[in-house]
């Protein structure tokens, strides 16, 4: 769908000047990608503002501006669009673009502060092992089917979203799964798609640098339900105190979760060892190879999330029980040595906090408990000391080191971590601000059967410091670190 006309459908618009029945070739909203006949969107960021660009994309050969304030001259032979909100309308008109790919298959949404990628990433395992053609937008990659593709954001612009539902549903999926970010909300990324269910997971402290507060992080997780319609599903965790706001003006049909609380859908976490756990959903047992109480949820909201979208109770728990760990989610090596490494993604409080209670609840004897951890520069920087303060409480012993600095000084982060290490923990602190050296360090200080817990980076195999990417995997570091010990 390239006419203008057409791909203003639904858009939200105040004035236009010049004609809607020309052809474009692209949508931009980077004046530096603009090429011959592309419409560009001007969109007022968190860095910059799209606006001051408008000329260099018509010097590059836009022929179509999308804007919220006009420029005072107005070029000839060009189409200006004025609407009030440039986000929104960059996601509805991408959508249109590609001819709206999220009406022609079933798609699910998943937010919430921790479990998206790991409900999302389930749920697309469960779906390809029924057999049914899948795509998955996550942090750690996007799938078409068996299709690899990398990402960068856990929820993608417009045009990349479309642009691979487009693919999905060009090559036959029937079912997609796509975590839903607060920053994607926020910034409407995923306006002008049409859901066919949503799920929340939980939500707890993250983000308080880009959202005010709270409550604002509330309210933009909130629009994934107000956004769907009423032939849609909201399935929320209602053990959550937020699970119930979140239904609070949806017009889709609303399911419950939980294990504590009475709902539609009911789990226990019956009993758990290194290598998985039993777990009842309603009145069925099954053992799945996931560990951890918080993974029991997001069992739970698989189930139910399979079970709203037609399969058949029976199936769903057969696949489930075959369902493998996501890449860097309580991801666990046991060195010949005896000691026991896990790579995990926590990267926020509660996230630390349920994995550290799950080590605890995993030891068997005095095992040590040693932890390396770190936050991420550019991000939140209240997070900082509550998650110093979490690995101390909970570990026996806590390194605390970089995790991607980006454009800060990792000294400063380290720094804001020990400020919430109270004094009776001090002794248990270490601060070694090389990631490969704490790492190393940890692996040596671990005597037999102890466990070390490598927190906040998971699957990502780079770390950023000031702009650059370098190769890192805390995973090969753990191997790398144990190996060179046994010889
Ligand atoms: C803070 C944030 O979310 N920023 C996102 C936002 O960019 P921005 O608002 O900063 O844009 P800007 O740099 O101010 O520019 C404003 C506009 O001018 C345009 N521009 C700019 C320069 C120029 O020469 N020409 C031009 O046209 C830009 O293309 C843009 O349209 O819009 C961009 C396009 O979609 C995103 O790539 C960018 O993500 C940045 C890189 C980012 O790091 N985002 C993270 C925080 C994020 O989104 N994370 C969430 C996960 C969070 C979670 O864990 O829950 C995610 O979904 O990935
Ligand atoms: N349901 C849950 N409740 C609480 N903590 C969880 C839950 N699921 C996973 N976690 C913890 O959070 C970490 C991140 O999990 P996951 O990657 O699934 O979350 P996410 O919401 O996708 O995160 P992101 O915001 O980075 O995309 C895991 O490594 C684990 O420690
Ligand atoms: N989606 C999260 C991921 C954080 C992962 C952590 N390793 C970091 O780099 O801070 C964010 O962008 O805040
Ligand atoms: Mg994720």
């Amino acid at each position: 769908m390239t006419l203008i006309k057409d791909i203003l459908f639904g858009v939200s618009i105040g004035t236009i000047y010049g004609s809607t029945d020309k052809s474009i070739t692209a949508i931009q909203f980077d004046s530096r990608e603009v090429g011959e006949n592309d419409l560009f969107v001007a969109i007022k960021g968190t860095l910059t503002d799209g606006h001051q660009y408008i000329d260099k994309a018509l010097g590059l050969g836009a022929n179509c501006i999308v804007c919220e304030k006009l420029p005072e001259n107005l070029a000839e032979d060009t189409t200006y669009v004025q609407t009030p909100d440039p986000q929104s309308a960059l996601a509805i008109m991408a959508a249109n673009y590609y001819d709206n790919p999220s009406k022609s298959l079933k798609l699910v949404g998943v937010t919430g502060t921790n479990g998206k990628t790991t409900v999302s990433s389930l749920l697309y395992q469960l779906f390809r092992k029924a057999g049914y053609a899948t795509g998955l937008i996550s942090t750690i990659k996007i799938k078409v089917d068996d299709q690899v593709y990398p990402t960068k954001h856990t929820t993608p612009d417009p045009l990349v979203i479309n642009k691979y539902l487009a693919e999905m549903r060009d090559t036959g999926a029937s079912y997609c799964f796509m975590e839903v970010s607060s920053h994607g909300l926020d910034q409407k990324r995923t306006d002008g798609l049409v859901f066919s269910g949503a799920i929340f997971t939980n939500l707890t402290h993250d983000h308080l640098d880009y959202h005010k507060d709270f409550a604002e992080y509330r309210n933009v997780k909130k629009r994934l339900f107000d956004q769907l319609d009423k032939k849609a599903f909201a399935l929320t965790n209602q053990d959550d105190k937020n699970g119930g706001f979140m239904l609070q003006n949806t017009k889709a049909t609303k399911y419950g979760y939980a294990l504590k609380t009475y709902t539609d859908y009911r789990g226990q976490l019956l009993e758990q060892q290194f290598d998985g756990q039993l777990i009842k959903i309603n009145d069925n047992e099954i053992w799945s190879r996931l560990i951890g109480g918080f993974n029991t949820y997001n069992l739970l909201a698989v189930y139910a999330t399979a079970e709203l979208l037609g399969l058949e109770a029976m199936e769903i728990l057969r696949i489930i029980s075959e369902l493998e760990s996501v890449d860097g989610r309580f991801q666990y090596y046991k060195s010949p040595t005896g000691v026991t490494a896990i790579v995990d993604y926590a990267h926020t409080p509660d996230a630390l906090k349920n994995v550290l209670r799950t080590i605890d609840e995993l030891r068997t004897g005095n095992e040590n408990v040693i932890t390396v951890v770190g936050c991420g520069g550019d991000r939140d920087h209240s997070k900082r000391p509550v998650m110093g303060h979490i690995a101390s409480e909970m570990s026996d012993t806590v390194i605390f080191t970089s995790d991607n600095p980006r454009s800060e000084d990792p000294a400063t982060i380290i720094n804001e971590m020990e400020a919430g290490v109270e004094m009776q923990n001090q002794r248990k602190l270490l601060s070694v601000v090389d990631r490969a050296q704490a790492i190393k360090t940890a692996c040596r200080l671990a005597q037999d059967k102890d466990i070390v817990l490598v927190a906040g980076k998971g699957h990502e195999t780079y770390q950023e410091t000031q702009g650059v990417r370098s190769e890192f995997d805390d995973f090969k570091k753990i191997k790398e670190a144990l190996t060179v010990l046994e010889k």
